[in-house]
């Protein structure tokens, strides 16, 4: 399955299930074409709006799509453009981090100590944990021209690092970002 995140065709992920299982998928907006597969399965590309539709539709059709075969498909093909620009469009605030990183400790540590809203606390990728975390880094410093972690975003804004998220916080004008 081809997955347009609506950004463009972030990434290839392909899953076979029957072509009896396709028709019984009820959303017609859903972009379908069914093409061999190597398996005996059929295989359909998919566009779709966004990966959270794709994500909730999964959830809601379980016996269709096989969850957690996509999920494991997903992790191991997204490309780093998609893990980061979904990350930053899902999340008020996302940090990308390394889990040693003093100055990374030291953001997100500011970050969990305001008291905002629980779908506004920080959403993390320690890139040094990560599969793809030097690809991640080397689009991120692609799409914000910093290199360095933190690399910090919050309301889908570039923020910097931790030096930056500081003296945001000494000028009064962190909390005005989580209102
Ligand atoms: N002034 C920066 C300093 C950040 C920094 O020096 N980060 C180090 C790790 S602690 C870094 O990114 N090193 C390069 C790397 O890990 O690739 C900030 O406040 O965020």
């Amino acid at each position: 399955m081809k997955v347009d995140t609506g950004a463009g065709w972030a990434s290839n992920i392909y899953i076979a299930w029957s072509s009896t299982s396709i028709s019984a998928l009820p959303d017609r907006s859903l972009f379908f074409r069914l093409s061999a597969w190597k398996s005996k399965d059929a295989s359909c590309r998919v566009r779709i709006a966004s990966l959270d539709f794709m994500l909730r539709l999964i959830t809601s059709r379980t016996q269709v799509l096989r969850p957690r075969s996509f999920i494991r498909t997903y992790a191991r093909m997204a490309s780093p453009q998609s893990i980061v620009d979904d990350a930053i469009a899902s999340h008020h605030v996302v940090v990308f981090s390394k889990s040693w990183c003093p100055f990374c400790k030291r953001a997100k540590g500011t970050l969990s100590s305001l008291d905002v809203k629980e779908e506004q606390k920080p959403y993390i990728i320690e890139l040094d944990e990560h599969d793809k975390g030097s690809e991640i880094q080397d689009y991120l410093a692609e799409k914000s021209g910093q290199r360095s972690v933190p690399n910090i975003w919050i309301g889908q804004k570039h923020i910097g690092g931790s030096d930056d998220l500081e003296t945001l916080k000494e000028q009064d004008k962190l909390t005005a970002m989580f209102s």
